[in-house]
């Protein structure tokens, strides 16, 4: 049985990769190190709750002796670091935590994992290990109206949280450079699909159409984010831990890229004929001030996992939005509880000179 210390996995991505491996693994030991920040949600854990296949530690990345004692307790084959500070509008106005849980909490983990897979001797790794890292496509910078990210396309990070990332990319590639660790690093576009903290945009849009609020468009709106269905992003990261060669980055994208205001009167449309509302219109729509030195366009070629491990994103977004917003239709309560509170001072903070 194979035996993974997940990070992060309270969170959008990781829970939905919780849920994936678990269905698809009747064999498997799941140890999800999650700190509970705002982002992180045991509710999005409750489908899986008493099942003795994943076992939750609340607990940072950071934690030298933590990590330590998960090592010892577990003997992992695979770590899988999901943990991070995602949201790139956060880490403009504090990029100190950003450097905190995306760098350092990644070396630690780097660090304990040598430790506990290399044999300093023998100058070997035990056998069958691997560490991967949950990066993204922001590392690369951003794009004009030509060209796609690739493998090779040099980093050149932007926003403080695009800086960490690439930091901790630094980092992992360092510890396959310099001590041969078997490391593979995944870097996928924008995801989307349930259990998303509404922060990011198409939950947020989703909540605010649904409650009539305005709609919070940066600038034009014609930025470009290449979407992907989260389920098809958990695939390809099982996919590049069980098969991908040690060493190697492979970049996941959704091959399907749309600026945000298409993204934003998709899900107008959409609400409106499903809720049959009229208070639902286009007229919710605000442009309001663009985030600062926002990347304008990203997209990713995904031919080398596709040639190398046979991936490709099968939700096309036509049907990744309708599954998404039926999602949060259908989980009312799950949206009304990650609102309450905190959430209420985070949005008139961060959109009240907007
Ligand atoms: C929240 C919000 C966003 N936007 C725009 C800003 C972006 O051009 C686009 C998507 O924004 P969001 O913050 O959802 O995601 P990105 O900044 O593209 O970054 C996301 O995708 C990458 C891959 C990660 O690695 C990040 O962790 C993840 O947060 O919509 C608006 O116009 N209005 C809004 O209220």
């Amino acid at each position: 049985m194979k035996k993974y210390l997940i990070t992060g996995c309270a969170g959008f991505i990781g829970s939905n990769f919780v849920h994936y491996m678990l269905k698809k693994y009747p064999e498997i030991l799941l140890v999800n190190l999650d700190k509970l920040t705002y982002a992180g949600n045991l509710e999005n854990l409750k489908d899986v709750e008493g099942d003795p296949r994943h076992v939750f530690v609340q607990g940072d990345i950071c934690d030298k002796e933590l990590v330590e004692s998960l090592f010892a307790k577990y003997d992992f084959d695979y770590v899988i670091n999901f943990a991070a500070e995602s949201h790139v509008d956060r880490s403009i106005k504090n990029p100190e935590i950003f450097v905190q849980s995306n760098v350092m909490g990644t070396v630690n983990l780097l660090q304990r994992a040598k430790e506990a897979w290399y044999d300093a001797e023998a100058k070997t790794w035990k056998e069958g290990k691997k560490y991967l890292q949950v990066s993204t496509d922001e590392v690369y910078g951003a794009l004009g109206a030509e060209g796609f990210f690739m493998e090779t396309t040099p980093l050149c990070p932007h926003s403080p949280y695009s800086s960490s990332k690439a930091s901790a990319d630094m980092f992992v590639m360092a510890f396959h450079d310099t001590y041969g660790m078997p490391i593979n690093i995944t870097r996928c576009s924008n995801n989307y699909g349930p259990y998303q903290f509404p922060e990011k945009l198409i939950p947020l849009m989703i909540n605010n159409v649904k409650h009539h609020k305005q709609l919070p468009v940066y600038g034009d709106g014609m930025q470009i984010r290449d979407w992907l269905y989260v389920e098809d992003h958990c695939k390809a990261i099982d996919m590049v831990c069980n098969g991908g060669k040690i060493g190697e980055v492979y970049n996941v994208g959704g091959h399907n890229e749309r600026p945000n205001i298409f993204i934003v009167k998709t899900i107008i449309e959409q609400l409106h004929d499903r809720l049959k509302d009229d208070g639902i219109s286009e007229d919710l729509i605000k442009h309001v001030a663009d985030r600062l030195g926002h990347d304008r366009r990203y997209g990713i070629d995904p031919t080398k996992i596709k040639n190398d491990l046979g991936w490709y994103p099968e939700t096309p977004f036509e049907k990744g939005i309708v599954l998404t917003i039926d999602w949060y239709l259908d989980h009312e309560e799950w949206m009304e509880h990650i609102t309450s509170g905190n959430y209420q001072k985070y949005y008139e903070e961060m959109y009240k000179n907007k």
